[in-house]
């Protein structure tokens, strides 16, 4: 991705002329470009319902072919030795308080551009993006840290730019340094840090800002499957209470996220609307291009007879690593019982690293610390965006022990099922012990992301879950003449 911050070409810097800007500018944190709003209901609009504005909004970069052109193009300032590429063209959407909308497009569609645009890092040069709140946002990797200081000395610095008093700072530190997880590194430049450790950092601060408007160039990109599921659970606890703005290449991500998505193709905006409707578009669109004008988007056609066989698909060539149990992971309950334990083995093998489709068995082990009538021992699985695959709990077979669990007693759950086929990737399986009922009960040890299992596939494919064909044939035919 190329560098942030390179200058437009005809784009000063951003003037803030507040001739036709509506009432409140005072509240609207950042202003690129000059704003004139044509009637009273835009203005009420951008005062209290919109938190992210953008109207006509370009951004052309100047092409050099060598750098000898661009020295040239210093010396001659009034002679022309680059090219004009215009990476956003007209772009307008706004982003409406409390929603979360996405950016949407192929490589190089302008989405990163879009972002650092309107977190003010690269001036427009055409058009106006307006922002309303304080913005944290996660741009390319550590936007915002200077390399030469430590973790630490760039956490004061990060904080402080995005608006926190230095008390506030001080009493969110630990916190921040909690979240991240970074341990010693804390002290070390952020120049020595794996792209991983560098996503922590920006996450952990973003996350404890007290931010309006969240902006995340491509979540959860980097960093390991237990951070990813961190980030997630609190971009889901944000969402309740704020805006947010993220570009993303999974279609996964923004249907699960988004309550609208922007499309951008080619720098300009292709469309904006809810996410399903957008997203099939695109899909649309991706395979159109791949298939050219062959390909048809419609209803359905009758199947032809005839069958022509084909030959049977390649197994699905999958592999499941299971991981060791996390006993110090996240948690939150009671303590009237804790999960001391969680596998998850092949039946037969008891091996942890298996294909799927076999006969696995999930145990789980919980110490009892009171007396408890009904526990119930249950799991939840989720994917590296936190949507969940598959979740059971002991209650629907077994809502009642034959006696009262006894302080120091084990309880031991057994889940005996057939390990679906998933998608490439990280799983993350939470454990929980409860006590009551499926529907009404208190939680005394929920473990977040106690399990973690990886997912490779030997074969690329789709979706949630692979479904391992029986048989696939192929058929053609005559269609049947059409009756008048
Ligand atoms: N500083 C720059 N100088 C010249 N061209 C640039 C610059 N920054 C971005 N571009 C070009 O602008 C276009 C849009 O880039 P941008 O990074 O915004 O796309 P993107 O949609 O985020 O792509 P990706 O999904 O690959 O990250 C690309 O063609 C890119 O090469």
């Amino acid at each position: 991705m190329p560098a942030a911050g390179s200058r437009p070409l005809d784009a000063g810097p951003a003037e803030r002329d507040n001739q036709g800007h509506p009432p409140h500018t005072d509240e609207v944190t950042a202003w690129h470009g000059e704003w004139t709003l044509s009637d009273q209901s835009d203005e009420k609009d951008i005062a209290e319902e919109v938190t992210v504005r953008v109207e006509g909004l370009g951004k052309c970069y100047a092409i050099y072919r060598s750098p000898a052109d661009r020295l040239k193009q210093m010396l001659l300032p009034w002679r022309r030795f680059h090219t004009d590429y215009w990476a956003l063209r007209d772009v307008s959407f706004d982003v409406p308080r409390g929603q979360t909308v996405g950016i949407l497009g192929r490589n190089g569609a302008g989405k990163s551009t879009l972002l650092k645009v309107i977190t003010g890092t690269v001036e427009p040069t055409l058009g106006k993006v307006a922002v309303r709140g304080r913005v944290a946002a996660l741009l390319e990797l550590g936007a915002g840290f200077n390399p030469e200081f430590t973790g630490r000395e760039n956490v004061h610095l990060a904080a402080a730019v995005l608006g926190l008093t230095d008390r506030q700072i001080a009493e969110r530190f630990d916190t921040i340094a909690d979240f991240a997880g970074i341990g010693d590194f804390l002290e070390q430049p952020v120049k020595l840090y794996s792209s991983g450790m560098y996503a922590r950092l920006a996450f952990a601060v973003a996350a404890h800002v007290d931010a309006d408007i969240l902006i995340i160039d491509e979540i959860l990109s980097v960093g390991d499957a237990a951070f990813n599921q961190k980030c997630m659970r609190f971009i889901e606890g944000f969402k309740k209470r704020g805006t947010i703005l993220f570009v993303s290449h999974d279609a996964g991500s923004m249907a699960r996220l988004c309550d609208r998505i922007v499309w951008l193709d080619c720098g300009t905006v292709r469309q904006v609307g809810q996410p399903k409707e957008v997203l099939e578009a695109y899909m649309a669109s991706v395979y159109g291009e791949s298939d050219g004008d062959r390909l048809r988007i419609g209803g359905r056609r009758a199947t032809p007879p005839a069958t022509v066989s084909a030959p049977p698909p390649p197994p699905l060539a999958s592999q499941v690593q299971v991981f060791d149990f996390d006993p110090d992971a996240p948690w939150f309950g009671l303590e009237g019982a804790r999960i001391l334990n969680a596998t998850l083995t092949d039946v037969d093998s008891g091996n942890v690293t298996m294909r799927g489709g076999e006969n696995v068995v999930l145990t789980i082990t919980a110490q009892v610390h009171q007396p408890m009538a009904q526990p119930i021992i249950g799991f939840l699985v989720k994917d590296r965006l936190g949507q969940i695959i598959f979740v059971d709990n002991s209650f629907s077979t077994h809502s009642l022990l034959p006696r009262m669990a006894e302080p120091g007693e084990i309880l031991t759950a057994r889940f005996h099922f057939t390990l679906p086929h998933l998608a490439e990737g990280d799983y993350a399986m939470s454990v929980a012990i409860a006590e009551g009922t499926e529907t009404a009960h208190v939680q005394h040890h929920w473990l977040h992301d106690a399990l973690f299992f990886r997912v490779t596939t030997g074969r690329s494919f789709r979706g949630l879950v692979a479904v391992p064909m029986d048989q696939v044939s192929l058929e053609i035919g005559q269609a049947e003449p059409l009756r008048q």
